[in-house]
Parts: C-alpha cells; structure tokens; sequence
C-alpha cells in the first residue's frame, strides 16, 4: 500500500473501520499529498451510504467508499489545483481576426447539490498580437470547470482566467448546460441554462460571427 488507500481484501466489515482506524489504513492517518483528504473521502463516504440506508459492507459497495468515490472526487475537484492549471503558451499572430472556438465541453459540479451541470462552451476573443493554442482552451475550461461551483460564476471565471492568459482586445465566453440538479431531482425540468461573461467589447460584428458560429454548433 503507498497511497494510504485500503483494499477490498483488506476490509473486514468490523465497526473500527468506521473511524478509519481499520487496518487497511496507512495506520498514521496520512494520505497523498494531493488536494483532496483521501481518507477523509472515503469516512465519509461510508457515512453516506449509511445514512442513505445502504450497507457499505456489502460486496459491491466495499471499493465504492474505500477506493472509487476518493479517486472520482479528486479527479473531480481538479479545478481547487493551481499546479493543475494547464499551461497557455501563446504565439505571436499579426491578425487581430476573431478566434471563435464552439463546443467545449463542460463537466462541473453545482455548489448546492454537489450534482453535476454540462453541456458546452463557446469562446470567441480578439487577439491583441498573441493567439493561443487551440487545445489549450478547451484544457482551460476543462480545468477551471472542475470544481464546486454556480454557472454564472464559472462563465465569468474563464472569461477572466482566459483573459489574463491570452491578453486579448476583448472576450467572450458563453456556457449553455443541462442542471442534474434540476433534471433529475427537484422541478425534474430537463433544461437548459445559458450564461454569458465578456471582458473588452466585440464589435456588432464580432458578436454577430460568434452567434452565427454557436448557430452552426447546434
Ligand atoms: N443561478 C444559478 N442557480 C443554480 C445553479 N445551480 C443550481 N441552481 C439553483 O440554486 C437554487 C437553490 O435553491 P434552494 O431553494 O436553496 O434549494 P432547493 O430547495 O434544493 O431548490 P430546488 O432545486 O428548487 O428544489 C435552485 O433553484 C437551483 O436550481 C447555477 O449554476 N446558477
Ligand atoms: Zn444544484
């Protein structure tokens, strides 16, 4: 064991597991170093199950609490990382030509439900002598989206995080997602929500390139 993570084999369904005291713990109560308290994860986990009525002894469920939903939330939670934060090389570019990039897709989690928004991301920016590579915003949004969070806030903190790594003229960046929190619970509306952030002004014409270009997206 070196990440601090017990195994299936290892769990022996006895109260002490509760604490994460068990054997299969490191035994020091140290888990990675990575963003999330893995051990913490996993206790809590085990309390869900309990409290939802489920037996998180029983075979199916042991890895759930112990290895799977650890790992998820960390993957999940990327966005807490600085050192996650992908790296935006930029190239010089003598055109001030409109960069529209539509269909990102967006993964995050609505802070109050801890349930998943996604739909996609479009983004449209005009450079001011540097463009960034294309995959690079796609990677951003990825990034910036892997976290607890409200729609609005994350439309506004990738047109900002975008902003200060690409250092265009102008932005702008619009989500349009589907709410689990809604969809499958609550009202039970399967909608969809769209937000929109800017920094700088498009021009009319700008704008009208970047709805036409989500237009042909859909
Ligand atoms: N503006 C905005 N609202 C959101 C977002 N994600 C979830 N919500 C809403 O946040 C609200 C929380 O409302 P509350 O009344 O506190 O919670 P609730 O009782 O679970 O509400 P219902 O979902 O209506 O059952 C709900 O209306 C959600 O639809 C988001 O990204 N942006
Ligand atoms: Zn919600």
């Amino acid at each position: 064991m070196t990440d601090g993570t017990p195994t299936h084999d290892e769990h022996d369904g006895t109260d002490d597991e509760r604490d994460g005291t068990h054997d299969g713990w490191d035994g020091n109560g140290t888990h990675d170093d990575g963003p999330v308290d893995r051990e913490q994860l996993a206790h809590a986990t085990r309390l869900l199950l309990d409290a939802i009525g489920e037996d998180p002894g029983r075979d199916g469920l042991v890895e759930t609490w112990e290895r799977r939903v650890p790992a998820a939330y960390e993957e999940l939670t990327r966005g807490y990382r600085e050192d996650e934060r992908p790296t935006m090389r930029t190239f010089d570019t003598e055109t001030d030509d409109l960069v529209v990039k539509t269909g990102i897709p967006v993964y995050s989690l609505c802070e109050h439900h801890l349930l998943p928004f996604h739909g996609v991301a479009h983004v449209a920016y005009r450079p001011d002598g540097e463009v960034v590579g294309l995959s690079k915003l796609a990677r951003y949004v990825k990034w910036a989206s892997r976290k607890l969070t409200v729609q609005e806030r994350l439309t506004r903190d990738i047109a900002e995080g975008l902003d200060d790594a690409i250092g265009p003229d102008a932005i702008a960046v619009e989500l349009s997602t589907t709410h689990l929190c809604e969809a499958m619970r609550g009202v039970e509306a399967h909608t969809t929500t769209t937000s929109r952030a800017t920094v700088g002004d498009l021009t009319t014409d700008e704008r009208e390139r970047f709805r036409d270009a989500i237009a042909a997206e859909r």
